[in-house]
């Protein structure tokens, strides 16, 4: 389970000039300083898939770049399983496990090597690593390219050696940050079906993405965030509820509401 209260984070600006019109513009922006995200708060428990939604620039990112440890909040809390994440980051970084937008493979390595690299970092034995690397190649369709160095790959192979990568070490708990941009549709399907397998398991997974279809297909709970801030956080069926229409309309209704 992992608990999310009263997130926040600001940037210090320090180069106004390159800031877009529409940061300059976004009420974020407050003298030196860019309050990228204000207050995020969401809870996932054990079995549940959460579908974290929100504009560009609403704060996904960043919120899902402190879960991970990877950036260390200005304020709130991030508890996963008991473990506060800011007071304890090496333990929690043991039980979660984080697909960023950014993160590159070692081109020269192979598929396998990668995967296996990032199962010696967090401390496994080598027998662990290769049944698990099995076990992630069955699940996400990696045999083929596993043995070829990761350079050449297509945008969903490395997409999906990224993936095994994050997860190798069986995390408590699973964060991906749009896991299926830029998937053609078999290699996003390959991606949803290792998401409900997690699910399965009992292991909850966060998620961010723009695909309404996918958070209708797999989530549990739903979170939007605007402009730094949560403006819903609840069940898919109450997201559901929202409109008579349709899924964007829900969306919609949500971000024109005030903080
Ligand atoms: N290091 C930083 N310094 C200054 N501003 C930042 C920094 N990182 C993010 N921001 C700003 O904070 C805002 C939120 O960014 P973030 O990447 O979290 O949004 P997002 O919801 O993930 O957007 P998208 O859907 O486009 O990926 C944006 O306006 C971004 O420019």
């Amino acid at each position: 389970m992992i608990e999310v209260n009263q997130l926040a984070k600001k940037f210090v600006i320090e180069n106004p000039k390159k800031l877009s019109e529409q940061e300059r513009q976004d009420p974020r922006l407050k003298g030196r300083f860019f309050h990228s995200v204000k207050s995020v708060s969401f809870q996932c428990n054990n079995g549940q898939v959460l579908g974290l939604l929100g504009p560009n620039g609403a704060g996904k990112t960043t919120t899902l770049r402190m879960l991970s440890t990877a950036l260390q909040p200005d304020a709130g809390s991030v508890v996963i399983n008991g473990v506060d994440v800011i007071d304890k980051p090496l333990a929690a970084r043991q039980k979660l496990g984080f697909l960023s937008g950014s993160t590159g493979l070692y081109g020269r390595l192979t598929g396998r090597e990668n995967i296996a690299y990032f199962g010696r970092l967090h401390g496994m034995a080598e027998e662990a690593i290769e049944a698990r690397i099995k076990e992630l190649a069955d699940l996400l369709d990696l045999h083929e390219y596993l043995d070829r160095r990761s350079e050449n790959f297509s945008t969903g192979m490395k997409q999906k050696t990224n993936i095994a990568r994050a997860v190798v070490h069986n995390p408590e708990v699973v964060i991906l940050d749009e896991p299926t941009t830029g998937l053609d549709i078999m290699a996003a399907q390959t991606v949803l079906n290792f998401i409900r397998g997690l699910k399965k398991q009992g292991v909850p997974v966060i998620f961010s993405t723009h695909h309404l279809e996918e958070v209708s297909e797999l989530c549990d709970r739903v979170t939007v965030i605007d402009q730094g801030e949560t403006r819903f956080s609840d069940t898919i069926e109450a997201f559901k509820g929202l409109s008579d229409t349709s899924l964007s309309d829900s969306f919609l209704t949500t971000i024109a509401r005030e903080a």
